[in-house]
């Protein structure tokens, strides 16, 4: 048996859960784990000068617990006490005849935290431009819903920061960017059925 395990970091509202979900249709045997599931409550959440709780940083979540999760699927993918959404299909023809199971591990902090560096057998990061990203975000409730001036006060520079760090460190070897224009393109030529992402792991799970 054979396990991937697949990053699909970046931006806040870049993507990710909806890409993973589409992509869960399409591979086999196929799980979602969501960093979002590891924040930590609300009254542990720090607050900085502003007022502003800081959910973007690694300290709002449990990260340790995050890497536990992924481990443990590693190691028993079908038994894992991991609690992923599984795929349901498997529409899909893989040149291995070997079984081949798939998490997608999904956030927008995945590549800041030194012990999950190991785990990736691939890392997709998605972007969107500031605008964009604004404007995705201004039609979210999260809970607790972003106060006014949340957005550029904290989400944007945390952003900033941590893809810096990022790539400052190195720790982009390997990575693949999905970048807005072409997540655009792909929307308008009928995201869903063109299945072009699916493609692209496809390739990449036939050279394996
Ligand atoms: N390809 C796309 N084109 C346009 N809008 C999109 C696209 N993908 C997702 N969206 C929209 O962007 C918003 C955020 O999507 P999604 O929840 O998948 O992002 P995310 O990266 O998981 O965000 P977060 O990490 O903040 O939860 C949603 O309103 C969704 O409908
Ligand atoms: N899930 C949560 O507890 C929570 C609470 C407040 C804000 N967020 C935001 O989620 C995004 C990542 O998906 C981050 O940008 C957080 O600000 C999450």
């Amino acid at each position: 048996m054979k396990v991937l395990v697949i990053g699909l970091g970046g931006v806040t509202n870049g993507g990710k859960t909806t890409l993973a979900k589409r992509l869960r249709k399409q591979l086999p045997n196929c799980s979602i784990l969501s960093q979002d599931d590891f924040f930590k409550p609300e009254c542990e959440v720090e607050i900085d000068e502003h007022g502003f709780k800081q959910y973007d940083v690694l300290d709002a979540l449990y990260m340790e617990e995050m890497v536990t999760s992924i481990h443990s699927w590693m190691k028993n993918p079908t038994g894992s006490s991991v609690s992923t959404a599984e795929s349901k299909s498997t529409p899909v023809n893989l040149k291995s005849t070997e079984e081949v199971h798939i998490l997608i591990a999904e956030g927008f902090l995945l590549y800041n935290y030194e012990p999950l560096n190991e785990v990736w057998d691939r890392r997709y990061f998605l972007t969107i431009p500031y605008e964009e990203c604004k404007r995705r975000r201004s039609t979210r409730v999260y809970q607790p819903a972003d106060p006014p001036g949340y957005f550029d006060g904290h989400v944007w520079p945390m952003y900033l920061k941590h893809k810096r760090e990022m790539e400052e460190n190195k720790n982009n070897i390997g990575m693949v960017y999905i970048i807005f224009k072409y997540i655009k393109i792909i929307k308008s030529s009928d995201f869903c059925k063109s299945l072009y992402f699916s493609r692209i792991f496809l390739a990449f799970m036939q050279q394996c």
